[in-house]
């Protein structure tokens, strides 16, 4: 693909303020076309010199408008280039566009026919292309010199590594912060995956025991999360600070990070996503940033993984959060409730894949609760733990259903869990739905 540009094809979505405006962008770029998402009320500058071959309104009828004056920018309709309203009020424009009154199922067949056909652009967005242009911007930018990256095992993170190993080989090194609150055998497979079968220098910083000690007899869920966040901080510093002559600092920063949201500027943002982030790196260290993602929505980024040769299962494994199981232990986080926690959710994980349940739901995860509760062992009373299973199915993280698991299912892993953990007595269901509930216990 050596001297192709995949950006020189490029649709524009003007954003009025409807929840579908990144499924439409995501269906232009799954059609093999770059776009990006802009405000309805960007300056026509902008508009220009972006050069769209063709441009989609996106807009949600059944919505409040988000201001008196919902108008496109007028330069719009000199570009001379194919025009797509979705659910946007067309009758105030005289001119000739391709309309469709709202969002629905039939919306994705036609943004691809748009695009391809009334655009005419050609299908160059594809992985293999993403790859090849992400590794030469890389290249170009970083030169010779070194980068730091922060891998914590997660999705953005292992596609950056991927990717920059590939570009830059030795150039790379990560620091890997194990903090004792990752999923069962996770630090290794970690280590494994990146440093002995990929070759890529992985520094894995044992901290379990330092996080035990400054955890030690907390239990105020906001106070954890500090605790957590500030220690990963301090810690990335510390080994950074041993190394030598690094220049840059990359980060997974994905698109819908970066994109600058109407429904904010406008002040009607009705939904506030909760991040679990462990604090993220702080803005003042002295470095330059490499961002390779940050022109890709999640499922690009995973598709991006698996081009890069990382296992299925990984880059496709359900969102954790940054302070891991640190927010899966209600109250005090003690060393034998994370390793009690680990199995349970090991176990309930195993089931679900092998019921094919996993690739159903969208999230799930074992819950320590701090609470002992009876149970018979050999004919004796034996007081031990409780543990709850949580798992939910969500298009977009805001809302969730708590998933509708088999019985079957839920008997296997309940009855499993008593059994193989010998501190656990009872195990619950989480049949709570968000909202109100959070998908996340604490
Ligand atoms: N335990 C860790 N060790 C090293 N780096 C980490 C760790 N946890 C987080 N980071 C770094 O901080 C970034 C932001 O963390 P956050 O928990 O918000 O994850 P994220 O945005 O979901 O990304 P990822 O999918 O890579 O975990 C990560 O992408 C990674 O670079």
């Amino acid at each position: 693909m050596a001297g192709q540009d995949i950006h020189a094809q490029r649709i524009m979505v003007l954003d009025f303020g409807s929840e579908y405006t990144q499924l439409i962008a995501r269906k232009v770029r799954s059609a093999g076309v770059y776009c990006e998402i802009h405000p309805f009320d960007v300056d026509g500058a902008s508009i220009k010199a972006f050069n769209p071959c063709g441009v989609i309104l996106s807009d949600d009828p059944t919505t409040e408008p988000l201001t008196t004056n919902v108008q496109p920018p007028a330069c719009l309709f000199d570009l001379q280039v194919p025009v797509l309203s979705i659910g946007y009020d067309v009758s105030q424009l005289a001119q000739k566009i391709k309309i469709q009154a709202a969002y629905d199922k039939t919306t994705p067949a036609l943004v691809e026919q748009f695009v391809l056909q009334d655009c005419g652009c050609e299908a160059l967005w594809t992985p293999a292309n993403i790859v090849a242009d992400a590794i030469a911007k890389v290249r170009a930018q970083v030169g010779e010199r070194k980068v730091l990256l922060g891998l914590s095992g997660g999705v953005d993170s292992s596609v950056v590594a991927a990717l920059l190993h590939r570009a830059i080989g030795d150039q790379l090194t990560c620091v890997f912060v194990d903090h004792g609150l990752l999923r069962l055998h996770e630090g290794d497979q970690v280590m494994q995956m990146f440093a002995e079968n990929m070759g890529v220098k992985v520094i894995r910083v044992d901290a379990e025991q330092r996080y035990l000690d400054l955890l030690k007899g907390v239990s105020d869920p906001e106070e954890k999360r500090k605790i957590i966040g500030r220690t990963f901080i301090e810690l990335f510093d510390e080994e950074a600070a041993k190394l030598e002559g690094i220049d840059f600092l990359a980060q997974g920063t994905i698109y819908p990070d970066v994109i600058e949201s109407v429904a904010m500027k406008h002040g009607k943002a009705h939904t506030i996503k909760s991040h679990h982030n462990v604090g993220g790196l702080p803005e003042d260290m002295k470095f330059e940033l490499v961002e390779p993602l940050r022109e890709l929505f999640k499922d690009e980024v995973r598709r991006l993984g698996v081009e890069l040769g990382l296992p299925h299962d990984m880059v496709y494994r359900h969102p954790f959060p940054g302070p891991g199981l640190g927010v899966r232990i209600l109250g005090e986080i003690k060393k034998e409730y994370a390793d009690l926690l680990r199995q349970a959710d090991h176990i309930f994980i195993e089931e679900l894949r092998a019921a094919g349940w996993y690739e159903k739901t969208s999230q799930a995860f074992a819950v320590f609760i701090p609470v002992k509760s009876v149970g018979m062992v050999n004919d004796q009373r034996r007081y031990a733990w409780v543990v709850s299973l949580r798992a939910v199915e969500t298009i977009d993280f805001m809302t969730a259903r708590w998933a509708h698991l088999p019985y079957e299912l839920l008997e296997k892993v309940s009855s499993r869990i008593i059994k193989e953990i010998e501190g656990v007595s009872r195990v619950v269901y989480d049949v709570s739905s968000k909202p109100p509930a959070t998908i996340e216990w604490e």
